[in-house]
C-alpha cells in the first residue's frame, strides 16, 4: 500500500462565472520516503490538490468526489478530530510565505515547541530542547539564543527554515511543500531546496513538493506529475520527464527552465493562457495552446496513456502521458527535440518523440 493514494479526485467551486472545476478526476500515489513534484502553471490545480489532502478546501469550494487515502484510510470520510489529528502530526504542510505560518505575537522557539507538546506530549523542558536541536538541523545558527526571536527578527530564508523545522516537529510521514521558495531569492532558494531534500532523507519523510518550476522539481523530486487545467498530463520518474517528455505541454513548460549561463536557444515558450475552467475547450484542454493539435484534438479527450503500448495507463505505469499522439490518432505526429545541457557539456537528446515525422 502506497502512503499516500489520491484516487479520482474532483473539486469544485462555486463562483458566479458558474461552477469551476479546479481538479477533475486527479489520480496519483506517493510511496513512503519518495520526493513527488507536482508541476503546472498558474491555476492548474496544484494548491487545490494539496489543501485537499489536508481537507482544507472551503466554501464556496468543496470535494465533488474522489477517495484520498493516507495509510489506507480514506481522509474524506475522517470526523473534523481526526483530521486536526492527522494535520501536522502526520502530514505537515510548508506554505510560500513562511510569515503566514509564523505567529507574530510570539517568539519562533515558543511557536515550534508549542506545536511540540500538543502533538508529542512532552514537557516544557522537552520541548525546548527538541526545539533548539530542530532549529540547528535546519540550519539556523546560534539556535539556542535564536529560539527567543520573534519571526520579524529572521530573515526570509531563515523564517522558511524555521517554518520547515516546526512542520518535521512531529515527524511526519509526509510534507506537502506548496512553492516552499517562490518568495525567496535565487541562492537561498537552492539551500532552502537542499535542506528539503536532505529532510526528507534524514527524517525518512515523503514530500510532495508543487511549483511552477521544473527546475525545482529536478533538484529534489524523484517522480513528477504534470498538470494543465487540473489534470494530469504527464507522469514519469523526473530523469524520464527530462531526457523524454511525451507531452507537448511539459515540453513547453520545459523551456522555461532558467539556467545560469545557458545561451542555447529556448524552446518557444507556450503561447496563450490557461483556459477558463467553466468552460474548458473540447476534446484536450490543451489543444488551443498545442502547436501539433490536429481535429481530432479538438473532439476526444485524451486519456493518459503509456507511451510505450498505447494502453490506458494504470497505478504500475511508469511513464504516461495524456495525448492522442499515443493512442496513434495524430496524423503528423509530434515533432519535437529536446536539448538537454550539462555543466560540462551540451549534447542533443537522443530520445525524439517516437511518431514524429522525420
Ligand atoms: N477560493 C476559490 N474560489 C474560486 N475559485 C477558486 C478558489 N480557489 C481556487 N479556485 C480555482 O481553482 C483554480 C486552481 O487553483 P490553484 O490555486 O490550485 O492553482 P495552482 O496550480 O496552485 O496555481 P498557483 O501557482 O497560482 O497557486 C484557480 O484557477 C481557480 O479557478
Amino acid at each position: 500500500m502506497a502512503l499516500l493514494e489520491v484516487e479520482d479526485l474532483t473539486v469544485e467551486f462555486y463562483t458566479e462565472e458558474g461552477v469551476v472545476t479546479a481538479v477533475e478526476d486527479l489520480s496519483y500515489r506517493i510511496e513512503r520516503g519518495e520526493k513527488f513534484g507536482v508541476v503546472g502553471e498558474s491555476g492548474a490545480g496544484k494548491s487545490v490538490t494539496a489543501l485537499s489532502l489536508m481537507r482544507l478546501i472551503e466554501s464556496p469550494g468543496r470535494i465533488a468526489s474522489g477517495e484520498i487515502r493516507f495509510k489506507g484510510e480514506d481522509i474524506l470520510e475522517l470526523s473534523e478530530r481526526e483530521v486536526r489529528d492527522l494535520r501536522g502530526n502526520e502530514v505537515a504542510m510548508v506554505f510560500q510565505d513562511a510569515q503566514t505560518a509564523l505567529n507574530p505575537v510570539y517568539t519562533v522557539g515558543e511557536q515550534i515547541a508549542e506545536a511540540i507538546r500538543h502533538h508529542l506530549d512532552y514537557d516544557d523542558r522537552e520541548a525546548r530542547e527538541r526545539t533548539v536541536q530542530l532549529l540547528d538541523e535546519v540550519g539556523i545558527p546560534e539556535a539556542e539564543t535564536r529560539y527567543s526571536d520573534y519571526p520579524h527578527e529572521f530573515s526570509g530564508g531563515m523564517q522558511q527554515r524555521a517554518v520547515i523545522a516546526m512542520a518535521l516537529s512531529c515527524e511526519p510521514d509526509l510534507l506537502v511543500c506548496d512553492e516552499p521558495t517562490t518568495a525567496l531569492d535565487v541562492t537561498i532558494e537552492a539551500q532552502i531546496l537542499d535542506l528539503i531534500e536532505e529532510l526528507a532523507d534524514e527524517f525518512d519523510v515523503a514530500v510532495q513538493l508543487i511549483t511552477h518550476d521544473l527546475g525545482v522539481i529536478a533538484k529534489v523530486c524523484n517522480r513528477v506529475m504534470v498538470m494543465y487545467a487540473g489534470k494530469p498530463v504527464e507522469k514519469a520518474p523526473v530523469e524520464e520527464l527530462y531526457y523524454d517528455p511525451k507531452h507537448p505541454y511539459t515540453v513547453g513548460l520545459m523551456s522555461s527552465i532558467p539556467r545560469v549561463g545557458d545561451e542555447r536557444d529556448r524552446l518557444r515558450t507556450i503561447p496563450g493562457t490557461m483556459p477558463d475552467l467553466v468552460e474548458l475547450p473540447p476534446g484536450c484542454s490543451f489543444h488551443p495552446r498545442c502547436p501539433y493539435a490536429e481535429e481530432v484534438c479538438t473532439l476526444e479527450e485524451p486519456p493518459l496513456l503509456d507511451p510505450e503500448t498505447g494502453a490506458a495507463a494504470i497505478e504500475t505505469t511508469a511513464h504516461s502521458a495524456a495525448c492522442l499522439e499515443w493512442a496513434g490518432k495524430l496524423e503528423a505526429g509530434l515533432d519535437y527535440e529536446v536539448e538537454i545541457r550539462d555543466d560540462e557539456d551540451t549534447h542533443r537528446n537522443p530520445a525524439r518523440a517516437e511518431g514524429s515525422d522525420d
